[in-house]
Formats: C-alpha cells, sequence, structure tokens
C-alpha cells in the first residue's frame, strides 16, 4: 500500500489546472450503455474511480479506449449481459449508475446491494422506489437487487428523502426515464451540477429532459438514443480542495478551468473567513490571503449549498483559525472520520451527533495519520501542508480514487509530498532521552 510523506509549511504559490470531475464523468459513462454507437466523453479525469467503472461496462459488453489526455471513447459491442458483480461493485458505490441504463435498454439489471461505507448510512431506498414506479419489478435475492421490466412507463417520482435528495438516484431514475414510454416527472431531485451535465449529455444523444438544474424534471421519453461527443464539467470538488489548500498553507493560487459559479457556496464562505477570491477571466480564479483569517461556522447542504464533499477539507481549514467554529453535515450527518485524525495533528475537535466543534490552534503538528474515505484523505494532506515538521498518511489508496495526480500538482506549486511504499517508512521518529545512569 502506498502512503503518503508530507513535510509540512511551505506556502503554495502558483497556477494549477482542475481536472474533469469523477461526479459527473462516472454517470455519463454508464449513460454509454443507452446508445449503440460509439460515445466520446472528453476530459475525463484519469482515476482509479473511472478505471474500475471502465471495468464494469467493459463487462457489460462495452469496448472502451482512451485516447490522448482525457479522451475516453464507449462502444457497446455486446448487450447479452446485465450482471454487475459484487467484485467491482463493492469497491465503488457509483457502480449503482449502471442500474438505470441497464433497465431501460436491456429490461433487465443485476446489481450487487453496494455495502457500508465510511460516511455514514448510504441506502438505494429511492432509486428502487423510482424504479418501481416507472413499471420495474424490484427484488433482492442474496445480496443482489434484480430489477426488470418489458417496457418502462413513464410516472410521478419524488426523490425527497430524509437529508434531502439523492445525486445518483435522480442519475439512475433520469437515464432509466428518458426510454420510458411517456412522461415523467421527477419532483424533489438533486440540482448538483453533476446531474445537470448528465442531463445535458442525455439530450444531445436525443432525449427530452427539461428542468435540469431545478427541483422538478420533466422528462419525455424517446424510444431510441444516438451516440455523441461531449466534455466533462471541471471538477468543483477538486477546485474546492485546492482553493482551500491556499488558504490553509497562506499562499496565492491561480487555479483554471474551473466554473466559478459552481463554487460560488464555497467561495462565499472562505470571502467570510477573510479569504481573497478573484475570479479572472471565464473559467479562472485567483485565491490569496491578505489579512488574517477569522472563524466561521458551516452547514453543508445539498446544491446550491456548501457540499458535504467538502466538509472535511472546511474543517482541516477551521483547525487552523483562531478562535471556535462549528461545521456541520446535514447530507452525510456522520461523516467525521477525519476529526479523530486531525486530532492526532493537535487539532481540537469535538464531534457530538452531525456536528464538529472546532478550537482553533496556533500550530498543527505532523504525525501518522490514516485516511478513512476519499475526503478525509484530502482534509489530512491540507493539514500536514500547514502543519510543523513530517505527516505520513497511511491507506491514500481513497484519495486515488477521486484526485488526478495531487500529489503532482501540489508539488508544481511548492509543496513536499513524496508517495512511498509503507513498509519504507519508519514508523516513529525515536525521541531523544538524557542518558540517566550517566548524570546519576
Ligand atoms: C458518485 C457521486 O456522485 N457521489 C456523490 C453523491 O453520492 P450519492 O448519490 O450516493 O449521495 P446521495 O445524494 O444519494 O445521498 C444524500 C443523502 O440521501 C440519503 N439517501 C440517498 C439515497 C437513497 O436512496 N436514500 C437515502 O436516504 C443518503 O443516505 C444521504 O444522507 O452525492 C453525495 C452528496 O452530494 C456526494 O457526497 C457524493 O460524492
Ligand atoms: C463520497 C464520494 O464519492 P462516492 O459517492 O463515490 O463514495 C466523494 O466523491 O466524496
Amino acid at each position: 500500500m502506498d502512503v503518503f510523506k508530507i513535510q509540512g509549511g511551505n506556502s503554495l504559490c502558483g497556477t494549477v489546472a482542475v481536472s474533469g470531475s469523477k461526479n459527473a464523468a462516472l454517470p455519463m459513462m454508464a449513460a454509454a450503455l443507452l446508445t449503440d454507437g460509439k460515445t466520446i466523453l472528453n476530459n475525463v479525469p484519469d482515476l482509479v474511480d473511472v478505471r474500475t467503472l471502465s471495468s464494469l461496462l467493459t463487462s457489460l459488453g462495452c469496448e472502451i479506449s482512451r485516447h490522448g489526455s482525457g479522451s475516453l471513447s464507449l462502444e457497446v459491442v455486446d448487450e447479452s449481459h446485465s450482471e454487475a458483480d459484487y467484485e467491482l461493485v463493492r469497491k465503488m458505490r457509483a457502480s449503482v449508475c449502471v442500474m438505470g441504463p441497464l433497465l431501460a435498454r436491456r429490461g433487465h439489471a443485476r446489481v450487487s446491494l453496494p455495502g457500508g461505507c465510511n460516511i455514514g448510512h448510504r441506502p438505494i431506498d429511492i432509486h428502487l422506489r423510482g424504479f418501481a414506479a416507472l413499471g420495474a419489478q424490484v427484488d433482492i435475492h442474496q445480496g443482489d437487487i434484480i430489477v426488470q421490466a418489458t417496457q418502462l412507463r413513464g410516472a410521478e417520482i419524488d426523490l425527497a428523502g430524509p437529508n434531502g435528495s439523492t445525486v445518483t438516484g435522480t442519475c439512475n431514475l433520469l437515464t432509466a426515464a428518458v426510454l420510458a414510454q411517456g412522461k415523467s416527472r421527477l419532483t424533489s431531485a438533486a440540482m448538483e451540477p453533476e446531474v445537470v451535465a448528465l442531463a445535458d449529455l442525455l439530450n444531445e444523444m436525443g432525449a427530452k429532459i427539461t428542468g435540469q438544474g431545478t427541483p422538478t424534471l420533466e422528462v419525455e421519453g424517446v424510444s431510441k438514443l444516438t451516440p455523441t461527443t461531449q466534455a466533462v464539467i471541471p471538477d468543483r470538488i477538486e477546485a474546492a480542495t485546492l482553493m482551500i489548500a491556499s488558504a490553509l498553507t497562506r499562499g496565492q493560487l491561480t487555479i483554471q478551468n474551473v466554473n466559478p459559479q459552481h463554487l460560488s457556496a464555497v467561495t462565499a464562505v472562505l470571502q467570510e473567513m477573510g479569504v481573497s477570491i478573484y475570479e479572472s477571466g471565464l473559467s479562472q480564479l485567483e485565491i490569496a490571503c491578505e489579512r488574517e483569517l477569522a472563524p466561521v461556522n458551516i452547514t453543508a447542504l445539498p446544491y446550491p449549498g456548501i457540499p458535504t464533499d467538502i466538509q472535511a477539507q472546511l474543517t482541516a481549514l477551521l483547525c487552523t483559525l483562531p478562535g471556535r467554529s462549528v461545521i456541520r453535515d446535514q447530507v452525510f450527518p456522520d461523516r467525521f472520520m477525519h476529526c479523530a485524525e486531525l486530532n492526532r495533528m493537535n487539532a481540537k475537535i469535538r464531534q457530538q451527533g452531525d456536528r464538529a466543534f472546532i478550537t482553533g490552534v496556533a500550530q498543527l503538528q505532523g504525525a501518522h495519520v490514516m485516511a478513512s474515505d476519499l475526503r478525509a484523505s484530502a482534509a489530512l494532506v491540507l493539514a500536514a501542508l500547514a502543519a510543523r515538521d513530517e505527516t505520513v498518511i497511511h491507506r491514500i489508496y481513497h484519495l486515488d480514487r477521486g484526485y488526478e495526480a495531487l500529489e503532482t500538482k501540489l508539488n508544481f506549486l511548492g509543496a513536499n509530498v513524496t508517495r512511498c511504499r509503507e513498509e519504507d517508512v519508519q514508523r516513529r521518529t525515536p525521541i531523544e532521552r538524557p542518558d540517566l545512569r550517566r548524570s546519576a
């Protein structure tokens, strides 16, 4: 297993470009199953999750090849298999995104129920309720979900859950409803830019979807979709992570290939802390720290609120601001595994329920810490960049799921991050102790 060794203390300065969005690319890749020609997606990040989904789609009869930097070609050559294997699904929850397209196009899908996860309870009951409303028979057999229908029929589907809407659920039902007979109306739908990106791709393929970006999506079913070429939107979570890295190291960054509109909640909260953020050009942000930063209270909410996928990274930043702050996660109320690890780095966080109560410290201290999930890993990397001495982050395979070439980008900006094998890392620095026998 790989670990990161990070020598903290350098301010990040320079220009960096954000990669394509993981969470937009995954459902867009799955949508290729809806056509029988070649779908070309550009700006696809080279990530473990993208490779895992590619393996899954290959097992479902897709031929996939990567060309140049970021162009992925996907073509269905065999529609006889509709079963997603547990070995692939367990590696990545977003595998459930194949269910909608398989059901709509092949009339049948068998997908292992995704298991537990370190960010909390993640049921897919709303997805299944939606498939049933579209006329599918839904069964659970030996840990697999089986959905089948000879012809889906348009329906009214309410996607509201206890913590807001569901992003992957909206994608799954959208990709099923596009080929259903008649009209569907999806209410309390997710408004995330990644859902809009999927709807735009489907419309390019010939679907009739309106209302994307609002809580109500109207879908007029069509009998066939044709393949197309589309670029994946910039990764707003990677962009926000870099913005926070700039603030944490009191650096100065130009971040390219961003959609500032997708980042407005993050920009607003960083500005409230005192970070200077300027738009320079259509897809570029300048981040600088020109004054002392102050703590704020934050709640992670569905879009257009502050994303839960940025909650851990914001927590790392708040740990270094003098005074008290509270951060709450209303999307995944148990997503606080990073707090105990940050505390090992001298942070002062007390977690209770869906909130973390933070008292800023003057300086974080390097330590051996364990990544528990993707964004928790990012938070530990950010904390390590600002910490005194060396931090060793174990289990960074979580990070590789969702950040393209993060250490290369950070090192280019002045960080000191080394990837090495777990067995090559010395566990502890020996503490020098006085020789008591000699002084006696
Ligand atoms: C691949 C991808 O795009 N992942 C993102 C997606 O995950 P994902 O789509 O899995 O997250 P959801 O939007 O579905 O989950 C939001 C909330 O709804 C609940 N829920 C969800 C589905 C369901 O059937 N029943 C139910 O109760 C969940 O437990 C959670 O509390 O959106 C999350 C919320 O923005 C992000 O953190 C993830 O990065
Ligand atoms: C939680 C995330 O991804 P996933 O839904 O694939 O686990 C994430 O991107 O932060």
